[in-house]
């Protein structure tokens, strides 16, 4: 493991110290979403128990866990994704800039536009570049074809892959490799101009050059959105993520700092999981 846990003196002080820091940090920061006893249920399987989470805004969360543990049950709720499954049920509540999205009043639709996803496998459509990143706001009733072509170029600029798509623009989106596709997707994702983006292992598809540009996009784009990212991959969560969520049979065991659950775990299971002894 690249960062085990460490257990001097001098460490836990060290963690303290970050503790400190980090918390006054996080006091300016405004909550995106604020889980309170979140449960969601697949029929008989009991996939999300008491889930109590904050997410801040401007910042990447990571959550982790081992397989099956209820990563992507848990993102998929963010946006309601998860109902398109037929036997879902939930309880509790999940607020997004302080309204309950699971009250039956709240329309899913002003979450699509204010929540973006990113997925594993890069899915492009079958479109040209230009049309895959124009798609979003023309469902959007934007139809003038200057404020799409500024639109397409701010995000694929935004994206970091203007300049490797600029002068093949009309060209099919699947004649990018595995790393471009899914930055075409994260520009999709930005042209809808979201408040928050959702990415389910967004990496694990890619090779480490591709995995290594992604990381350093998200690193960018958290200065203007808040990301939430499953990842199994324990060093992109150290390195990228400013809080860390540890999901272990569908519970958080841990939710901190990232510096913290790395390097000072609250609990055992966590210290367990990250030094590669579980999962
Ligand atoms: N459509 C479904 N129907 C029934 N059970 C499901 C469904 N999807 C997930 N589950 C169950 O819910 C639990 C959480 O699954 P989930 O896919 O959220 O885990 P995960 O942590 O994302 O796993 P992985 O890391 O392998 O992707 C598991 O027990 C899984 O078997």
């Amino acid at each position: 493991m690249m960062i085990p846990a460490v257990n001097t003196q001098e460490s836990v002080q060290d963690a303290k110290t970050i503790d400190f820091a980090a918390r006054k940090q996080l006091e300016k920061k405004a909550v995106v979403y604020d889980t309170k006893d979140f449960n969601l249920w697949y029929g008989e399987t009991h996939a999300l128990q008491n889930i109590n989470l904050s997410i801040h805004e401007k910042e990447v969360t990571a959550i982790i866990g081992p397989s099956g543990c209820g990563k992507s049950t848990f993102i998929k709720s963010l946006n309601r994704m998860v109902e398109l499954t037929p036997g879902v049920r939930t309880n509790g509540v999940i607020s997004y800039q302080g309204k309950n999205i699971l009250d039956k009043s709240f329309q899913p639709e002003d979450l699509r536009t204010r929540v973006g996803m990113v997925f594993q496998k890069p899915n492009p459509f079958p479109k040209s570049i230009y049309e895959n990143v124009a798609y979003g706001p023309k469902i959007h009733g934007i139809r003038n074809k200057k404020v799409l072509d500024e639109i397409v170029e701010q995000s694929l600029r935004r994206a970091s892959i203007w300049d490797e798509v600029k002068d093949r623009l009309k060209e099919n989106a699947y004649g990018l490799s595995g790393g471009q596709q899914q930055r075409l997707c994260i520009a999709r994702c930005l042209a809808i101009e979201p408040e928050v983006i959702l990415m389910d292992e967004p990496t694990s598809a890619l090779d480490p050059k591709s995995t290594l540009r992604i990381e350093e996009l998200v690193q960018e784009l958290k200065k203007e959105y808040s990301i939430i990212m499953v990842t199994h991959n324990m060093q992109q969560a150290a390195r990228i993520s400013d809080q860390t969520a540890f999901f272990l049979n569908g519970e958080v065991v841990e939710c901190d700092r990232t510096d913290l659950v790395f390097h000072n775990p609250a609990d055992s299971r966590t210290e367990d999981y990250i030094a590669g002894r579980f999962g």
